[in-house]
């Protein structure tokens, strides 16, 4: 049986679902690229969301390529259109965002990373969800990713447009 939505997930209840769409990524440590991503938003009725992505690498003529990051966690709306996150990623780096929720836009920044010994180094993370201005009776879910990673300061890792998928 479908478990009623609990009264606290209203304000996010529009990321409900699995979204399905491609990216694009690069870091001055890096070669740009191309990716695939699914993400999906769940609920058991209580008063947080289940949120999971995995990604893949889309190769220059098109075909999927090889697995890249997944990570998964719990979206936790808070009064005054707050929200608190925890990722787990299988990297060694967990992390909780703190942010804020306006309407379609979420907009979150790291409180804590932790990271085990041999995890690289990711000192800061900063992302932006929203939905997108409506196109042929649909809105995209899009999604912009910065970090402060391998000594280089805060700046764009990933950006990302998904399509509703279910
Ligand atoms: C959809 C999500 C993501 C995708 C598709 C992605 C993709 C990539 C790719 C393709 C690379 C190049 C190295 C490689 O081929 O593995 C990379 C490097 C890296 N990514 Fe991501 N990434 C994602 C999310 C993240 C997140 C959430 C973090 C931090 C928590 C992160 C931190 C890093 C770091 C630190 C590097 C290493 C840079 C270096 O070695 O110089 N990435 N990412």
């Amino acid at each position: 049986m479908e478990p009623e939505l609990h009264d606290d997930l209203k304000p996010l209840e529009f990321l409900l679902g699995t979204w399905k769409g491609a990216g694009v990524g690069d870091y001055p440590t890096i070669e740009a690229f191309n990716f695939g991503q699914e993400i999906s938003f769940g609920h058991n009725g209580k008063p947080f969301l289940i949120y999971s992505s995995r990604s893949w690498l889309i190769e220059p003529d098109g075909t999927v390529g090889r697995p890249l990051a997944t990570e998964t966690g719990y979206w936790r709306p808070q009064p005054g259109n707050r929200v608190e996150v925890t990722l787990a990623h299988p990297t060694g780096i967990v992390e909780i965002y703190l942010g804020t929720i306006a309407f379609h836009q979420i907009e979150i920044g790291t409180d804590v990373i932790a990271r085990t010994d041999t995890a690289k180094e990711v000192k800061a993370g900063k992302r932006l969800y929203g939905l997108m201005p409506e196109k042929n009776g649909a809105r995209d879910l899009g999604w912009v990713y910065e970090m402060a990673a391998m000594g280089q300061p805060l700046q764009a890792h990933l950006s990302a447009q998904l399509k509703k998928a279910d």
